[in-house]
């Protein structure tokens, strides 16, 4: 029996699919895992075509047209695993910077009694390795803004490392999900704080990529910046 879905979105990742693949699959407890490529130029995706010959019952693969976003990446990784009844479903990223092994503490959380558990990099401290000192400030200090704004006790807002139980994500309406970058992270996350549900943070060390880039734009960062006022401005009045 398997211990969950995880979700890895990929765009341009054909230096790290088969590794992290394999990586999953040879973790203790057994994961399915779930690929939303976007149709990567790189042929990603023709990679876990590959691979799903060899771990048919396991790797899935959807492919859409084009670069669409991470949080709608997820928003459709959700829909897939909630069709298919999956208990525990996660997040991940494709480049190792979450170490796969904490697959497995993510879920004893969820098995303990958290609806919602994160992997988080500032529980204790900054638990962030080779990332450039204003990427570590940028991330650090958006999760302060977001705790003063939300009022969330989140100490890593926008982490995307997480196991949802199913029943966060069938409370949540996933259709009015708006963003689309990082902001997402941060949005699922107020989303399940806004319905009392219980989040709990693992503490986790996230390690920047080795291979491939970083899909981080200016963009991205506007959309969380204003993103975060609105979502608290929706809760004031109710609409979240
Ligand atoms: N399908 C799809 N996947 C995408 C897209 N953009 C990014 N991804 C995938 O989403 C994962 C994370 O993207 P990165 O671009 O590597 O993220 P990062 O800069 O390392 O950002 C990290 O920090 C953020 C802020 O703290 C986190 O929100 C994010 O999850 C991640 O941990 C990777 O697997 C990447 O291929 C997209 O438009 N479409």
């Amino acid at each position: 029996m398997s211990s969950g879905i995880v979700i890895i979105p990929t765009y341009n990742e054909i230096e790290n699919i088969e590794s992290i693949v394999r990586a999953v699959f040879s973790l203790e407890k057994t994961f399915h895992i779930l690929i939303v490529d976007d149709n990567s130029p790189d042929g990603t995706a023709q990679k876990v075509v590959e691979l799903q010959t060899e771990f048919s019952e396991k790797l899935f693969l959807e492919v859409r047209k084009k670069k669409s976003g991470l949080g709608t990446a997820y928003v459709h990784g959700f829909k897939w695993a909630l069709q298919r009844n999956y208990e525990f479903i996660f997040e991940m990223d494709a480049d190792f910077s979450h170490n796969p092994k904490d697959l497995e503490r993510l879920h004893e959380a969820c098995l303990n009694g958290a609806d919602l558990a994160v992997g988080s990099r500032y529980v204790i401290g900054v638990n962030v390795v080779n990332w450039p000192l204003s990427r570590v400030l940028l991330s650090y200090f958006a999760s302060v803004y977001v705790r003063m704004i939300t009022g969330m006790k989140i100490m890593d807002a926008t982490a995307g490392f997480i196991c949802y139980k199913k029943h966060v994500l069938e409370t949540i309406n996933l259709d009015k999900i708006k963003f689309i970058g990082y902001a997402f992270q941060i949005e699922m996350k107020y989303r399940a704080f806004a319905k009392k549900f219980n989040i709990q943070e693992v503490p986790v060390i996230f390690t920047d990529r080795t291979k491939g880039q970083s899909k981080m734009s200016g963009a991205i960062i506007k959309e969380a910046v204003f993103g975060v006022l609105s979502l608290r401005i929706k809760k004031f009045f109710n609409r979240l």
